[in-house]
């Protein structure tokens, strides 16, 4: 049997909450659902990403968008979420389909049994013909635990269910070379490289999180696991089906023409950094993915991780690149390296090969990944 179309539409609290009284509006979920119902029904698969919890709280609790703290913002989430599914699951039915509720933190996708029982949960929901509706966990994580907005939320579920298209429905019809508000912004029908846009996507909407900036960042996600992005105006009639068609505006941000494995994605493409290591000149240079970063390669590390964290892999003048998963914690890799010429096995009490990073588990940056700056310690000294 051929495989199913995937997609993920994410969608921004614009769109689902009224600004002036915070409460849902329906005539876009019946917009959105009606396309949904539609796409569905020719047989693809659809997965929503949904914002709006928060601002269809925040009256409950007594706050505006303006006003809400951190804290205010966690029990706002608390009170909007069950306003928000409600909202989602009346209409649904009205167009003959059952929702679920997916709610997720940063571990989910990091910690990779977590990622894998997401998965499957998701998988499920889909084969028992659900849609299934993700959102954050806003109500109980803490800033160290947080995806923190929800375009990069939708990027990592886009990645975790191999996704064909991944749809970021906003309030405008998709990125400029500068904040549109400015006089003269020319609008951008498709990217290949976004790092070329990422100084001109600052400012938000009094509703949303990210603004455009973490719509690049999810799309840069996607791309490197072969999913092409499509940022788009949600205030339309078949708001997701139009896009796919092409029969208006929106920006494609184009897939990666060698994307990454699924087990390489999940490597490569991190909210949360454990640790990094510095290599040397010579190797950084020298460096595949078929050759392992041994416990002599390492210049210097930073952080406290554990046994499969993901490291990040800098060269001495702080460019990242690549990123791996750590056979070793930090405490026996400082143990190694601060004695190198006795045994590791000695040294650490149990058989090894030594292999800080196993060459199946390094993963080399492309020319168009966003890359992370390096932490102070490796680029104050370089
Ligand atoms: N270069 C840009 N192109 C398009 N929009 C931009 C750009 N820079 C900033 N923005 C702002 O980003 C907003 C979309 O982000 P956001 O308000 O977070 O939406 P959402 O709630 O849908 O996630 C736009 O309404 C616009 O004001
Ligand atoms: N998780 C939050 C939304 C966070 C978010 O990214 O908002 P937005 O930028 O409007 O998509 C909520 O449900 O309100």
């Amino acid at each position: 049997m051929a495989k199913k179309r995937n997609i993920v539409v994410k969608i921004g609290s614009a769109l689902l909450a009224n600004l002036e009284l915070l409460t849902p509006r329906y005539g876009f979920l019946q917009r959105l659902l009606e396309d949904v119902a539609q796409l569905r029904a020719e047989g693809t698969n659809v997965i929503l990403c949904s914002s709006g919890s928060v601002a269809l709280g925040l009256r409950i609790i007594g706050e505006t968008p303006e006003s809400a703290g951190v804290s205010d913002k966690q029990a706002a989430a608390a009170c909007g979420m069950p306003l928000l599914l409600n909202a989602y699951k009346q209409v649904g039915h009205e167009f003959g389909f059952e929702i679920a509720q997916v709610l997720l933190t940063l571990g989910d996708f990091e910690d990779h049994r977590r990622f894998l029982n997401t998965r499957n949960t998701v998988h499920r929901l889909l084969e028992a013909n659900v849609v299934p509706i993700v959102n954050e966990n806003d109500t109980i994580t803490t800033e160290e635990i947080r995806v923190g907005d929800n375009d990069r939320l939708a990027a990592k579920v886009a990645q975790m269910v191999g996704a064909d298209d991944f749809i970021i429905l906003t309030g405008v019809d998709g990125l400029y070379d500068r904040n549109p508000d400015e006089p003269g912004a020319q609008f951008i029908p498709e990217v290949d490289d976004v790092s070329q846009y990422m100084d001109a996507t600052k400012g938000k909407s009094t509703l949303g999180t990210g603004g455009m900036e973490t719509k690049l960042l999810a799309a840069n996600m996607a791309q490197e696991a072969g999913v092409t992005t499509w940022i788009a105006q949600g205030e339309v009639d078949h708001p997701v089906s139009s896009v796919l068609a092409q029969t208006r505006r929106s920006t494609k941000i184009l897939p990666h023409p060698n994307p990454l494995s699924g087990w390489d994605s999940w490597i490569a493409n991190r909210l949360q950094m454990a640790g990094s290591l510095v290599i040397s000149d010579t190797l950084a240079t020298a460096l595949s993915g078929d050759r392992p970063i041994r416990r002599e390669d390492v210049i210097s590390m930073t952080g406290d991780f554990s046994r499969g964290d993901v490291l990040h892999i800098y060269d001495s003048k702080g460019i990242e690149r690549a990123r791996g998963l750590s056979d070793f914690t930090s405490e026996e890799l400082r143990v190694l390296t601060s004695n190198p010429d006795t045994q590791a096995e000695k040294l650490l009490g149990y058989r090894t090969k030594g292999e800080v990073i196993r060459s199946a588990n390094l993963v080399m940056l492309e020319n168009r990944h966003l890359l992370w700056d390096a932490p102070e310690e490796i680029s104050g000294s370089a």
